[in-house]
Parts: C-alpha cells; sequence; structure tokens
C-alpha cells in the first residue's frame, strides 16, 4: 500500500469520537476507592452503552474482577485493560486480502447495503491492488441502478483500469460471467465484482447472489474466493444485523469497515469481531484512494482505549 503518513492521524482522530466517548462514560467512575463489585457493575454498564458490546464488556469486566479488584483503580490503568482486551480480541481476525488464486482471476464480490462505501471501497482495493502489480479488472454487477454503473466507470477510469458493464436492469450474473471470461483471457490477476445492496427485498437480493454464484462456479468451481461485506461504521448496532442477514444470503468471508474516520460508533467493530469472528481486511478511513488501510489490530484497540 502507499505511504501515506497521515492514515494514522485520520485513524486516531477519527476514532476520537469513540474513545472519548469511552471516557466520558467511565472517568465518572472511576474514583480513589478500591475497585469493589460496584465499581465494576458500573464499568461494565459503561462499557455496554458504547458499541463494543456486551461480551466485550463482561470480559472486560472479568479481566478487571481477575487482576485489580480491591485494588485501588485509575483511568490509565482501565485504558490498559480495555487496550489489551481489544488487541485480543481483534489480533485472530486482522487478515489482508490476499492474492493467491490459482488459475487466476482471483474473484473478489463486494457486498453492503447502498450508502456504505461499498463503489469507493473497490475502488480503494484496485488501487492498492495495483500497487502491488496485480492487473485489476472490475465488474459492475449492481445492475439495478445506472448510477452505480456510471460511478464504476468513472473510478474505472480514473484508475486506468478495464471494466465490464452490462445495461441498467440487465442479467447481474450475465455481466459477472462476461468479466471472468474476459479477466480469464486477458490473464486479469483480481476481478472485483460490485453487487446490488437491496436488502429491502432480501429474496430477490438471494436470488440474484445465488444466481452470480452459480455462474461463477461453473467458470471455476473456487469462485467467489472472496465475498467481502462493506459496512458504514456510522451505522453502529445495525452493522452488526447486516452481518447477520448477508452471512445468511450470501457467505460473507470477510470484512471491511468504512466511515471510521470521525465516527463516535466505531467501537461496533469489535462487537462484530467478537460476535462473528470474521476475518476483517481493512478498514476506511476517509474518502480518498489512499485511506484504505490494513487492518492493524493494535492500533485499532489503541486509538479505542485512547491509551497511546
Ligand atoms: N469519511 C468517509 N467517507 C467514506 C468512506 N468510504 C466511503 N465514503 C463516502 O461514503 C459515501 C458513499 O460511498 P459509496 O462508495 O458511494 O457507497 P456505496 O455503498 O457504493 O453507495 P451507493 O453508491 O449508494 O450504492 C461517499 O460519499 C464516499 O465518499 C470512508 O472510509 N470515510
Amino acid at each position: 500500500m502507499s505511504d501515506n503518513p497521515g492514515w494514522r492521524d485520520k485513524l486516531f482522530g477519527g476514532l476520537k469520537k469513540t474513545s472519548s466517548k469511552l471516557s466520558e462514560n467511565l472517568t465518572g467512575l472511576i474514583t480513589k476507592g478500591k475497585l469493589d463489585a460496584e465499581m465494576l457493575d458500573e464499568i461494565e454498564e459503561a462499557l455496554i452503552v458504547t458499541d463494543l458490546g456486551p461480551a466485550t464488556a463482561a470480559q472486560i469486566r472479568d479481566k478487571l474482577a481477575a487482576t485489580r479488584f480491591d485494588k485501588g483503580i485509575y483511568m490509565a490503568d482501565l485504558r490498559e485493560v480495555v487496550e489489551e482486551e481489544l488487541t485480543q480480541i481483534l489480533t485472530p481476525v486482522a487478515k489482508p486480502l490476499e492474492i493467491d488464486a490459482f488459475p487466476r482471476p482471483q474473484v473478489i464480490l463486494v457486498i453492503g447495503v447502498n450508502g456504505s462505501g461499498k463503489t469507493t471501497t473497490i475502488a480503494k482495493l484496485a488501487h492498492n491492488f495495483l500497487e502491488q502489480d496485480y492487473g485489476v479488472m472490475l465488474a459492475a454487477g449492481d445492475t439495478f441502478r445506472a448510477a452505480a454503473i456510471g460511478q464504476l466507470k468513472v473510478w474505472a477510469d480514473r484508475l486506468g483500469v478495464p471494466i465490464v458493464t452490462g445495461p441498467e436492469g440487465g442479467d447481474a450474473a450475465g455481466v459477472v460471467f462476461d468479466a471472468v471470461k474476459k479477466a480469464t483471457a486477458e490473464g486479469i490477476d483480481v476481478l472485483i465484482v460490485d453487487t446490488a445492496g437491496r436488502l429491502q427485498n432480501k429474496r430477490e437480493l438471494m436470488d440474484e447472489l445465488a444466481k452470480i454464484r452459480r455462474v461463477l462456479g461453473r467458470l471455476n468451481p473456487a469462485a467467489p474466493h472472496d465475498v467481502v461485506l462493506v459496512l458504514d461504521a456510522t451505522t453502529g448496532q445495525n452493522a452488526l444485523s447486516q452481518i447477520e442477514i448477508f452471512k445468511e444470503v450470501a457467505g460473507v468471508t470477510g470484512l471491511v469497515m468504512t466511515k471510521l474516520d470521525g465516527s463516535a460508533r466505531g467501537g461496533v467493530l469489535v462487537a462484530a469481531a467478537k460476535q462473528f469472528g470474521l476475518p476483517i481486511h481493512a478498514i476506511g478511513v476517509g474518502e480518498t484512494i489512499d485511506d484504505l488501510r490494513p487492518f492493524d489490530a493494535r492500533d485499532l484497540a489503541v486509538a479505542i482505549a485512547g491509551s497511546a
């Protein structure tokens, strides 16, 4: 990935809202007294009302109970435990998208509700793969909206990568079929496929994704190699129900969370990791092409705990 020294500032600056929310909830609870059961309850409740999720809150409570009970506790101690536990939850899921499919191309289906940052994420992924010298092609599988096709075309032009499109309202599986054939013929390494994000009509979406899968499977039984769900951090707990639904309709293999710059709800990434254990490939920290970063567990833990 390109050297973009500003991204860390963006991540830490962006997650400031999340960490401040956590501090606000916790500061009032820390007194000079020793850590007792009542204080543990209050800390757990304060953690639950952030977006980290009840299971993470319970884990942090247990750790505090095991290591600090009946001892004096300060905000710095609490931050340290939060950072440690978040690192422990996030480390196993931090997995960049690797291009290792043989035969090529590796087919990456990108799914997510409209507005989640799907198109921008596709462009950012393409940019990252180009920087690693992979040949990239895009497929406009969201045939439902002309705007989606147009937007993806603009990115393809900007990046200088080929794109396969079909008419608005056309058959998405047909576009994907053409794209795989073309990508194979041209020796492309990575084919990134945009898909429709119509959760309003779950049945239709499920049918469409199933059809895309069938068509892909006919050309290459290993495809799609990745099914990446794009989630918008600002939607908070709603992101968790989206994972639930898309897992059912599309067989999600990994996550990208966007808009971690400036969301007070970034803690939801931890809740997602704890609840689903799906790989987290990358995070979006802004609107420009360089703003997709590989997911680093410790950085995120430190940024949320505010312990930097
Ligand atoms: N701040 C910020 N904005 C982002 C990020 N990722 C995407 N966006 C913005 O979010 C908006 C929606 O992004 P799109 O990529 O168009 O989202 P989409 O899911 O394809 O949405 P539709 O085009 O409605 O299907 C755009 O204004 C993007 O610039 C991010 O990581 N941070």
